[in-house]
């Protein structure tokens, strides 16, 4: 007997499967992932009423943007590449934002005095088991990037690995169709894409958009003085872990992610604000650090106005907190003063989002100011 499956049976007390039950598909999860899950009901919702029908957070080591390589490792491989990515010199496609600095939330390029270029591209592993919100989740977070920048999405091509002999093709499908409505939403053209067989399945979207040159959101052009807005709720990362191990569906988390960050990008163009990051996978303490450390200031954050999902907090004391957001907070604490602010509360200020909203130096009527920016002082980030 194959390994998961004697595991299979201490872990959960039921005989291996034979071809054909509920459970068999559960162990090819395990051989496929070397997951093993706690339990029937992490891999299924309901095995009596919907056996054919798997649950794809069970095929993903780990979900949504909680699955991106850590901010510390990514600077540093990002290190080794900076400097080489641009020897390209072109007055006529002048590189606006590329790697400098960190990175910024997607690549622009001038193409004359009025449009620019905007490119991002975005997958990962399953958020939730439902394909089609899944396929719209992972859309809706590519789309952001542009948005990130105050610009419009014009077209997207669709990024797929599928694992073809463990999961039907016309989930694959749910997923695509979830992914082109949520594009079409937001009046940008699918137009093709990529598709390759894979261990665990990941979707996503390589998005071009356009921006006007000099009304772009950029992550490093904020400034001392200005208030921090926040246009999404956090917790959707413990949600989602919860969702993975329990099966519990949480309809605000997948409201909140499907939810197109385009007009509180639009509305921060007109208002006059110029900088801007979405807050993802490293959570609102990882891009606010990122944001400041590119700006060279320092962000005061109120941690009683920071918004939350309801059911985040109790999530979060049930302990369904991932790696992601733990890795996210170890990399961020050496730049942050805490003061009295608990180890929930941090954990919960790094939870990692999975296509969540737009974090903006400067204030935008109908969503909170969660903190301030300051000249550059001891810590990057002071949270009250
Ligand atoms: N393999 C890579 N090669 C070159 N640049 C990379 C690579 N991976 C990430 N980057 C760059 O590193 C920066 C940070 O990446 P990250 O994925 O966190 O940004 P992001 O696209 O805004 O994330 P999200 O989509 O979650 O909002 C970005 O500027 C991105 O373009
Ligand atoms: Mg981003």
């Amino acid at each position: 007997m194959p390994t998961s499956e004697r595991l299979w049976r201490r872990r959960t007390g039921i005989e291996p499967a034979r071809p054909g039950d509920p459970a068999a598909s559960i162990l090819k999860i395990v051989r496929a992932t070397r997951h093993l899950p706690a339990s029937v009901e992490e891999c299924m919702t309901d095995v009596d009423t919907a056996p054919e029908r798997p649950r794809l957070t069970g095929f993903a080591r780990g979900g949504g943007c909680a699955c991106k390589i850590p901010p510390g490792e990514l600077d540093t491989l990002l290190a080794t590449v900076s400097g080489r990515v641009t020897p390209v010199r072109r007055p006529a496609a002048e590189l606006l934002v590329g790697l400098e600095g960190g990175g910024d939330d997607a690549a622009v390029v001038r193409l004359d005095a009025e449009r620019a270029v905007v490119t991002t591209a975005d997958f990962f592993t399953p958020v939730v088991d439902d394909p089609y919100d899944w396929g719209r989740i992972a859309a809706a977070n590519a789309l952001s990037d542009v948005y990130a920048m105050g610009g419009v999405p014009l077209s997207a091509v669709n990024l797929l690995g599928w694992p073809r002999e463990l999961l039907p093709l016309d989930l694959a499908g749910e997923v695509l169709r979830g992914g082109v409505d949520t594009a079409h939403s937001a009046g940008c053209h699918v137009a093709g894409g990529h598709s390759v067989d894979d261990p665990e399945p990941r979707y996503g979207m390589s998005v071009v958009g356009v921006v006007h040159p000099d009304r772009m959101l950029r992550v490093d052009a904020a400034e001392a003085g200005l208030p921090l807005t926040l246009t999404k709720p956090l917790g959707i990362g413990v949600l989602n872990s919860r969702h993975k191990a329990t099966g519990t569906v949480f309809p605000e988390a997948v409201a909140t992610m499907t939810a197109l960050n385009a007009a509180a990008s639009a509305a921060a163009v007109e208002a006059g604000i110029r900088a801007a990051t979405d807050v993802t996978g490293f959570g609102l303490l990882g891009h606010l650090y990122k944001l400041v450390r590119a700006s060279g200031l320092t962000a005061v954050v109120d941690s009683a106005a920071v918004p939350y999902l309801a059911d985040a907090r109790p999530a979060a004391e049930a302990g369904y907190v991932s790696g992601g957001t733990r890795r996210n907070l170890d990399w961020v604490s050496p730049h942050v003063e805490f003061g009295t602010v608990g180890e929930l509360d941090r954990l919960l200020l790094a939870d990692a989002q999975t296509s969540g909203g737009l974090l903006l130096a400067g204030e935008l009527p109908g969503h909170p100011v969660i903190g301030e920016l300051v000249p550059r002082g001891e810590h990057a980030v002071v949270v009250r």
